[in-house]
C-alpha cells in the first residue's frame, strides 16, 4: 500500500508570512494547503507565488466551493493547484463542475464533508460521480466545540469505495498514525505545525508517525524526549 501524504493547511491571512512558513515546512510535506480564510484574503496571486516557489510539493486550494463549480475552480487549477475542493452540501451539479473542470487539467477534485447530514450516502453518490478524494473534515468552529473526526473517518473507510480519503481536523503527531490506521490516505495537519515553537520539526514529526518512518526528530526531538 502506497504511504499515505501528508498535508499542511496555511490558515494564516498574512501573505509574506504564509510564504515564509511554507518555505520552512515545504521540505516536510508532500501537499501545501492554501487554507480557506488565506485564499479569500490573499487571491490567485498566493496561489501563483506559492506555485512558482514550490515546484515540488502538490498545492491544494481549499476553496470550499458552494456554487458556480466549473467556473470558480478553474481559474485555480489554470494557476497551478493540483487539488480544489467543494463542499459536499453543494448542489450535485455544482460538485459535478469542479470534477469536470479537475478531470480537463488532469487534476483532482475534493468533496469535503463538513456538515453534510447523510454523509454516507453523500460520499456514495460522489464517489460514483468520480471525486477523486474525499474529505473528512471536522472544522476549526466544530474544534472548538469539542468535536473530532474519528467517528466520521470509520464510517468513510467502512465503505470501502476505493477513493483517496483525507483528513483534517485538529490532526497532530500523536493522532497521525491513528488516522492511517483507520484508513486515511491523506493526513492534514494546520494548528499543529503553525501553531508549534518549531514548525519544521513539527511537519517533520508528523509526518514520520504517518508515513510509519524512522525520525529522531532532531534536535526538537531530543529535546522533547530529555523534558517528557
Ligand atoms: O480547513 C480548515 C478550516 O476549515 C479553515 O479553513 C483547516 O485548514 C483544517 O481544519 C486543518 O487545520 P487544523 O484543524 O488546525 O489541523
Amino acid at each position: 500500500m502506497a504511504k499515505p501524504l501528508v498535508q499542511m493547511a496555511l490558515d494564516s491571512l498574512d501573505f509574506d508570512q504564509t510564504v515564509a512558513l511554507a518555505t520552512t515546512v515545504a521540505p516536510h510535506v508532500d501537499i501545501l494547503e492554501i487554507g480557506t480564510p488565506c485564499i479569500k484574503y490573499n487571491g490567485i496571486k498566493l496561489l501563483e507565488t506559492l506555485r512558482a516557489k514550490f515546484p515540488n510539493n502538490k498545492i491544494l486550494v481549499d476553496l470550499k466551493t458552494m456554487d458556480a463549480g466549473f467556473y470558480e475552480a478553474e481559474p485555480f487549477y489554470k494557476a497551478g493547484a493540483d487539488i480544489v475542493t467543494v463542499l459536499g452540501t453543494a448542489d450535485i451539479g455544482t460538485i459535478k463542475g469542479v470534477i469536470d473542470v479537475a478531470n480537463k487539467y488532469g487534476k483532482k477534485a475534493q468533496v469535503d464533508l463538513i456538515n453534510v447530514t447523510d454523509k454516507a450516502a453523500r460520499t456514495k453518490e460522489v464517489a460514483k460521480l468520480g471525486a477523486h478524494i474525499i474529505g473528512v473534515h471536522t472544522g476549526l468552529d466544530q474544534q472548538a466545540a469539542g468535536q473530532t473526526p474519528f467517528a466520521d473517518l470509520n464510517l468513510v473507510s467502512s465503505l470501502n469505495l476505493g477513493v483517496d480519503i483525507s483528513v483534517a481536523g485538529g490532526v497532530k503527531a500523536t493522532t497521525a498514525k491513528q488516522v492511517v490506521d483507520a484508513g486515511a490516505t491523506i493526513v492534514v495537519a494546520g494548528a499543529a505545525i503553525y501553531g508549534a515553537a518549531d514548525p519544521a520539526a513539527a511537519a517533520a514529526e508528523i509526518s514520520a508517525a504517518a508515513k510509519g518512518t524512522q525520525s529522531s526528530g532532531g534536535l526538537f526531538g531530543w529535546l522533547k524526549k530529555l523534558f517528557s
